[in-house]
């Protein structure tokens, strides 16, 4: 099999900044780090923003503060991200274009793709780590995490399905969302 010209998957000068959205255990951060990597943008992942500015955890942000403490500073992070930075790659956090209308800046400053992920999948990926997430922590079970799951991206798919962008599982490689950029520029 030839391997596709590296210029057909080349990001168009218009396009200074890609947003990753969806929900957690997507693959924004692993997608999000590739994507910069192939396009030679900078990487930011907005939950790693805030903890260095807070110089504290998510968990301990949300257990200390609350969560409206934390969508605050999410929503501030955002706007000073991506008026510093010219061009990056941005993976937000699982909630992020869901609060204070953090989805309009997304869609207006740059291209924002939605990663689709079968929740089946995305329990066994969080199934480990769930503990650590304040959302997801306290859960009974895998059934447990699965309904919540399955509640939140109810309550989320309108904001995600925004996005011009959408690259489902299991097509969502660092090629194939080359792809989907590529062709949204050439029928854009
Ligand atoms: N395409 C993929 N196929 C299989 N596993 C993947 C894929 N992308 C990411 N993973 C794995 O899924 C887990 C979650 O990935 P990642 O941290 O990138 O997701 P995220 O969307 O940034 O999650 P969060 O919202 O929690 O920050 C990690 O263990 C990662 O290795
Ligand atoms: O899905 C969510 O609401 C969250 C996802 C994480 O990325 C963090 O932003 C935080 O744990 C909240
Ligand atoms: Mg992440």
């Amino acid at each position: 099999m030839t391997r596709p010209s590296p210029v057909r998957y080349a990001l168009p000068a218009t396009a200074k900044r890609l947003h990753l959205i969806g929900m957690p255990g997507a693959g924004k951060t692993t997608l999000g780090r590739a994507l910069a990597v192939a396009y030679g943008l900078p990487f930011l992942d907005l939950d790693e923003e805030i903890v260095q500015r807070e110089q504290r955890s998510v968990s301990e942000i949300f257990a200390q503060e609350g969560e409206e403490y934390f969508r605050q500073r999410e929503a501030d992070t955002l706007r000073d991200v991506v008026a510093t930075y010219p061009r990056l790659v941005l993976a937000t956090g699982g909630g992020t274009p869901c609060f204070h209308h953090n989805l309009e800046v997304l869609l207006t400053t740059g291209l924002t793709l939605y990663l689709a992920v079968p929740v089946e999948e995305l329990v066994r990926r969080l199934q480990a780590v769930a503990a650590s997430r304040p959302l997801l922590a306290a859960l009974p079970d895998a059934a447990g995490l699965e309904t919540r799951l399955r509640e939140t991206l109810a309550a989320r798919q309108g904001f995600y399905d925004s996005a011009p962008i959408c690259c489902a599982a299991p097509t969502c490689s660092l090629e194939a969302v080359q792809q989907l950029i590529a062709r949204y520029f050439t029928t854009a």
